[in-house]
């Protein structure tokens, strides 16, 4: 599927990525914990290709993919939806989405249907500027303007950012059912809540590299995550 082997990356002559090595596993939804300033998002914007790896190699389906234009991954499937939503506010909702299939060009009604069919509430909205939504709605915009695509892998940067506890629910549910349709998932996060409802594997992250992996219910009950969220000492 994604695989990354000894990633490196920063900006200018900070070095963020220390030689990250991830492998996803295809149609699984894998959650990458990591504390704030870690390199969550330069992971994501790396693995999407808007910042160009300094080391390593990042191959999807046994094609490397390292040097390849951000166009060109979304091309093969690898979509991202950036930290912070970063929706067109003064489009409506579905000129939101049509802008998302640009790929495909113009996206037929049983696209928007599909889309329709996971978030009802873009479809009573469809007509509204997306800056009237509230900050979970814009989220889940954000999320199917994604799926508008048609990913093979979907990164995630920090979903759950700003959002009340209910949203956050929502937006769980959403991805997790994304997730169970075959998309192959990487999110990355600090909400633990999140990731225990959206993650089959949860890669740990510190010091810009994957520290551990693993099936979600071992990882997220070692003494490493249980001390570093949950404050337990065991
Ligand atoms: N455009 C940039 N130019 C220079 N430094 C940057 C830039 N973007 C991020 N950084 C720095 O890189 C480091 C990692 O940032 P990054 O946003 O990847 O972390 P993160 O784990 O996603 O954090 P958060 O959870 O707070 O979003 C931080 O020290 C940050 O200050």
């Amino acid at each position: 599927m994604l695989n990354i082997e000894g990633l490196g990356a920063g900006y200018g002559k900070m070095t963020i990525l220390h030689g990250l090595s991830l492998s996803l596993h295809p149609r699984t939804a894998t959650v990458i914990l990591g504390p704030n300033g870690v390199g969550k998002t330069t992971l994501c914007r790396t693995v999407s290709g808007l910042i160009r790896a300094t080391r390593g190699r990042i191959s999807f389906e046994g094609r490397d993919i390292t040097g390849a234009s951000p166009a060109a991954r979304v091309r093969a499937g690898i979509v991202q939806v950036p930290e912070g939503r970063q929706v067109f506010p003064d489009l409506t909702v579905r000129e939101n989405l049509r802008l998302g299939a640009f790929v495909h060009g113009m996206p037929d009604q049983d696209a928007f249907d599909r889309i329709y069919a996971l978030f009802p509430i873009l479809l009573q909205r469809q007509s509204q500027k997306a800056g009237l939504l509230s900050g979970g709605e814009q989220q889940m915009l954000a999320l199917a303007r994604a799926l508008m695509t048609r990913p093979r892998v979907l990164l995630l940067d920090e979903p759950s950012q700003g959002l009340a506890p209910m949203a956050v629910e929502l937006i769980g549910h959403a991805i997790k059912q994304v997730a169970e349709s075959g998309v192959t998932v990487l999110m990355v996060e600090q909400n633990l809540k999140l990731a225990e409802m959206v993650a089959q594997r949860v890669a740990i992250m510190e010091h810009g590299a994957c520290t551990l992996e693993g099936p979600a219910n071992e990882v997220l009950s070692s003494d490493a995550v249980q001390n570093a969220y949950l404050g337990k000492k065991r």
